[in-house]
Parts: structure tokens; C-alpha cells; sequence
């Protein structure tokens, strides 16, 4: 029986797990594992692919529905007989033969979450559900990209996968952190009753090239700003704050989860804790020393603070981050620069 310790409490399933596709063993064949992306073609799951693809023995499928993703993202892929790009909304079911799913579908910038809420809690419940069904079917692991949003406006800071949180049910972003919240709940449920290998990522501001330009998160908004000499919009008060992650070291981190023996949740995130306003003046100086900083109005339920504490992921993985804002930051202002096709001054 197979038994699973997450948060200092036994798992254990009340069946044995479906067995895995005979290719995950296979030495002669072409790819020995395949590997299904949903929301592959948005901002992390692009990053993911290209790391999935630079491993040979690795075929890779995406499916995408394109609600904030782009093919554009896929490009170098497209073609590539180890790639299959699938348009397909993960509300409905999917059949495909596969060993390992990243499951990543979801809108994740909040003024798209919040643009059509039913469809983004739909997307949680029945794309998660459809997902785990697949899993059972074919005895694939699954891998969820949950949030720090599960935290809600956190009361115990900085964060470990422990706390339970502190979350407004009915509120306006409750389709996305609610929706989460189910996600996992039936992540464990479908581990539990039915033997699924699961894992759960917690993912905390993850900042990186290939962001929609217009997006809506705060980094992208003030590198955009920044370069097209408008004012930067910090929402009030100011002193909020956020711990960004390079998408590069996140893309490491979830690969280990996978690739590991532990469930989680894991909290995926960098520590390195700042407030809006501290993010406002490091892009002011490091793109646009001219640029004006202006305070703006804020939307209901932002979380005041938001820092993940990473023992579980150091511990259990061997992880943890390596990119400094102040170093990522430059690498995407480079991305930026190009899609908008405005160069540096001097
Ligand atoms: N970027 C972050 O800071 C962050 C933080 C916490 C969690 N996450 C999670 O990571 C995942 C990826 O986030 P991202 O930042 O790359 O966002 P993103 O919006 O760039 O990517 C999401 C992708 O999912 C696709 N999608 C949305 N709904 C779908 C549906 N119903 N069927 C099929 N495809 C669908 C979109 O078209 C897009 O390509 C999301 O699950 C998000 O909740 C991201
Ligand atoms: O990391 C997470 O777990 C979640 O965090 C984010 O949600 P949020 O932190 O609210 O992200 P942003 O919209 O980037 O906002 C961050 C902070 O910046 C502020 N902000 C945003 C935009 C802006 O122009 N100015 C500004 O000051 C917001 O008020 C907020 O306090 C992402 O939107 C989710 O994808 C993700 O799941």
C-alpha cells in the first residue's frame, strides 16, 4: 500500500496505483516519456517546454485554449517531431497516452481571472477534474501549479505549507483562489481514493521574458511603464508587499517536484520579500531613472504580504532560487525592449 507523509499527516491510499505506461521503462524507444503541458503555451508553461524539450528522450504535448497564451510562445517548437501542439479547453475531456501531466491551465494574471470568474472557477474544478481523470486512466503523475494565493491575505508571515490561510470565500478573486483550494483538495482526494501520483506546487510571483506586455501583474506593468516613459502605478497603500521569482528558477523547481518522491504542497518561490513601492523605485533606477512613481487605486482583497518560507523546497528538493531581481529584472526590460521595439536611449 502505497503511503504519503504531507504536512506532518499519513496518506494513505485505499488502492494501489494504476500502473504506468510500459514507456516510462522503455530503453529503445524514441522518447521514453511523454509528457503532457496544459497551458503550455502561456508564460511559465512555454518556459517549461523548453526545458522538457532540450531532454531527447522527452515528447512533449501541449494543450491550450489561448485565453492569455500565444503560439508565438511555441514557435521554435512548432514543427519539431518530438512537439504536438493541441488547441483544446481543459473544462472538456481530453484522451491522450501519457506518463507525466503539468498541469498549468489557468488564467493567472488577476484582471484576467476576474474578467469571466465562472469560466475561471470551471477551469480549476472541471479542468482539474478532467485532468485527474486522465491521470487514473492512464496511470500518469500529475503535477498542479497551485498558488500562495491559498494563503489569501495571510496572517502568519512568511508563509510555510502549513497554515491554512486566511481567505475571503465570496470575494473577487475567490474564483481563482477558491479555485485552487478545490484543486487541491481533489488532487488529494483522487491520491487518496484512487492511488494518483500527485504533486503540488505552491507557486509564489513568478516574473520573467514572454509575459503579456499587457498583462495586468506589477512586474510586467512597470517594466512596460518604465520603457514607454509613463508613470510607474503603484496601488495603494504602497507598503504591500510580494517575493518575485525568475521564471528560470521556477521552472527548475518544478521539474524536481515531479521528478521527486514528495507530494508537497511545496512552496515554490523566491524569499527575497519588497513592497510595491521598493519594486517601483528599483525599475525606476535600474530602466527609466526619469520615469514619475504615481499612486493609484487598488482593487478589494490584495493580500498585505506575501513571502514564502522555502525550508520544505531546500530540504526535500535541493532547490532554491538563484536569480536576484535585480537581475531578472534587466533580462526581461531586454524582452520587453524587443516586442515593443523600443531601444534604450543611449
Ligand atoms: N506566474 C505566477 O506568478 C503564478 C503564481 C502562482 C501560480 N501560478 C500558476 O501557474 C500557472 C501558469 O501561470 P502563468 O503565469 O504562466 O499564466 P498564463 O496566463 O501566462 O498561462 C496560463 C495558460 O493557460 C491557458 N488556459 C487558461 N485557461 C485554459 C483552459 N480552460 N483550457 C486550456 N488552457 C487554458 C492560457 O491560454 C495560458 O496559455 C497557472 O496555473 C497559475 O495559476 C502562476
Ligand atoms: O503568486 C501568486 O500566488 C499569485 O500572485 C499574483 O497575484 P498578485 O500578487 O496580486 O499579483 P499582481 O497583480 O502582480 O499584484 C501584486 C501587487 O502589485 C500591486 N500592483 C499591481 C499592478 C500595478 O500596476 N501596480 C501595483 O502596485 C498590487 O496591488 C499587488 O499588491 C498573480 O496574479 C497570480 O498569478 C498568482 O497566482
Amino acid at each position: 500500500m502505497a503511503k504519503e507523509v504531507s504536512n506532518g499527516e499519513n496518506h494513505v491510499t485505499t488502492k494501489p496505483p494504476p500502473e504506468p505506461s510500459p514507456l516510462r521503462n522503455a530503453k529503445f524507444f524514441q522518447a521514453n516519456m511523454r509528457i503532457l503541458v496544459t497551458g503550455g503555451a502561456g508564460f511559465i508553461g512555454s518556459h517549461l517546454v523548453d526545458r522538457l524539450m532540450q531532454n531527447e528522450k522527452n515528447e512533449v504535448i501541449v494543450v491550450d485554449n489561448y485565453f492569455t497564451g500565444s503560439k508565438d510562445n511555441l514557435k521554435q517548437w512548432i514543427g519539431h517531431p518530438r512537439f504536438e501542439l493541441i488547441r483544446h479547453d481543459v473544462t472538456e475531456p481530453l484522451l491522450v497516452e501519457v506518463d507525466q501531466i503539468y498541469h498549468l491551465a489557468c488564467p493567472a494574471s488577476p484582471i484576467f481571472y476576474k474578467y469571466n470568474p465562472v469560466k475561471t472557477i470551471k477551469t480549476n474544478v472541471i479542468g482539474t477534474l478532467n485532468m485527474l481523470g486522465l491521470a487514473k486512466r492512464v496511470g500518469a503523475r500529475i503535477l498542479l501549479t497551485s498558488t500562495s494565493e491559498v494563503y489569501g491575505d495571510p496572517l502568519v508571515h512568511p508563509q510555510t505549507e502549513s497554515y491554512w490561510g486566511n481567505v475571503n470565500p465570496i470575494g473577487v478573486r475567490s474564483c481563482y483562489d477558491e479555485g485552487k483550494r478545490v484543486a487541491e483538495t481533489l488532487m488529494f482526494d483522487y491520491h487518496r481514493q484512487h492511488g494518483i501520483e500527485i504533486r503540488i506546487a505552491r507557486i509564489f510571483n513568478t516574473y520573467g521574458p514572454r509575459m503579456n506586455i499587457d498583462d495586468g501583474r506589477v512586474v510586467s506593468n512597470f517594466i512596460a511603464q518604465a520603457i514607454r516613459d509613463e508613470p510607474l502605478t503603484v496601488q495603494l497603500p504602497g507598503t504591500q508587499t510580494r517575493s518575485f521569482c525568475y521564471v528560470s528558477d521556477m521552472v527548475d523547481g518544478l521539474i524536481r517536484l515531479m521528478e521527486g518522491e514528495h507530494t508537497g504542497p511545496v512552496n515554490i518561490g523566491n524569499p527575497g520579500e519588497f513592497t510595491m513601492i521598493e519594486l517601483a523605485e528599483t525599475v525606476k533606477e535600474l530602466i527609466n531613472p526619469e520615469v514619475e512613481i504615481i499612486t493609484v487605486e487598488n482593487t478589494p482583497d490584495d493580500p498585505r504580504q506575501r513571502k514564502p518560507d522555502i525550508t520544505k523546497a531546500k530540504e526535500l528538493l535541493g532547490w532554491e532560487p538563484k536569480v536576484k531581481l535585480r537581475e531578472g529584472l534587466p533580462l526581461m526590460e531586454d524582452d520587453f525592449r524587443k516586442r515593443l521595439e523600443i531601444s534604450r536611449k543611449n
